[in-house]
């Protein structure tokens, strides 16, 4: 039998000689392990094309090169080897390669006051790049909180002032009997609007960190919004959150200046893109604002 030689069209010369910024493959699944855990995640990996006469890369060289990812958890090194890996796979080739991963982190968080606890789910995508030697890693993550309006809020106390006004009107104020008003409905007449709403958040990191700070970026900006969306919740939690929402009266722009402040205090961030959007129950359209901020060069 003749041995036949498996034609290799990548290895052909372009019929267009032209470098490409970026070729490789999209939505590759793999399960990856972030902060101890083996979660379901999907892959970008690319390199570039700076030789404009080769007709393609090695696509199998990427995914092979992804089985790094599959036992070790992540980190900046482990992305940066990868990466490396991709480069050694193109020689003569592509000069810069990239990786992107995109997945749900799974945070256990506790109750306001109740001794439980529940699961919430981040979107996260780890972005890790190396151009010409130079290292980079970028994070997305979404963080969901509530918000309550505060131009409704102080609306909906002037309708409880109101309120008492006409129920107490010429009549001997008796603790009892105020002590009852505001238990009833009367008390509060109106309430303000408050809707679930969410933190997009984009962070380039500095180079030479070694862990991904995923958890402490998204308790610093939980910490700073003070209304986290809970997991378990009792009576008391709800209660518990009714005054963290009272506490924290936000538009979208107080919550964009918060976590913007926040963040530029947590390790290992260089430069931050915030955008928030709180999906209005007032309007049928969304209340956004976007923020950002880099480290100036020492
Ligand atoms: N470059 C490229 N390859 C593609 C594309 N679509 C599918 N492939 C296939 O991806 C497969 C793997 O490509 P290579 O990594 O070059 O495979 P190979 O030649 O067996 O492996 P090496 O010997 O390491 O080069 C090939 O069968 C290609 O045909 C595409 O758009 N571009």
């Amino acid at each position: 039998m003749n041995a036949l030689t498996l034609p290799d069209i990548a290895a052909q010369s372009a019929r267009q000689a032209l470098p490409l910024d970026w070729v490789g493959m999209r939505g590759i699944a793999l399960p990856v392990v972030l902060e101890s855990q083996r979660l379901s995640a999907r892959v970008d990996a690319g390199v570039s094309l700076d030789d404009g006469e080769a007709r393609g890369i090695h696509m199998s060289r990427l995914y092979l090169a992804l089985e790094a990812l599959e036992q070790r958890r992540l980190s900046p090194a482990l992305l940066h080897q990868v990466l490396k890996g991709f480069l050694v796979s193109h020689q003569g080739l592509s000069a810069c390669a990239y990786l992107n991963i995109h997945t749900d982190l799974l945070l256990k968080r506790p109750a306001l006051v109740s001794p439980l606890a529940g699961w919430k789910s981040y979107p996260t995508t780890i972005s890790a790049s190396l151009k010409q030697q130079m290292f980079h890693v970028e994070l997305r993550l979404e963080v969901p909180y509530s918000s309550t309006c505060p131009c409704s809020a102080a609306l909906a106390r002037q309708l409880i002032q109101q309120q008492f006004i006409d129920d107490f009107a010429n009549k001997a104020l008796q603790h009892a009997d105020v002590l009852a008003w505001l238990g009833s409905t009367k008390g509060i007449v109106a309430t303000p609007h408050s809707q679930r709403s969410y933190a997009q958040l984009h962070l380039h990191l500095d180079n030479f960190i070694d862990e991904l700070p995923l958890t402490a970026i998204i308790d610093d900006a939980e910490a700073a919004l003070g209304t986290a969306v809970q997991t378990a919740v009792k009576r008391p939690d709800e209660q518990a959150f009714a005054l963290a929402n009272g506490q924290n009266l936000m538009f979208c722009e107080d919550a964009a200046r918060r976590l913007n402040l926040a963040l530029q205090r947590t390790p290992g961030i260089k430069q931050l893109h915030i955008r928030v959007i709180h999906a209005e129950s007032l309007h049928a359209h969304d209340a956004v604002a976007e923020s950002s901020w880099h480290r100036e060069q020492q």
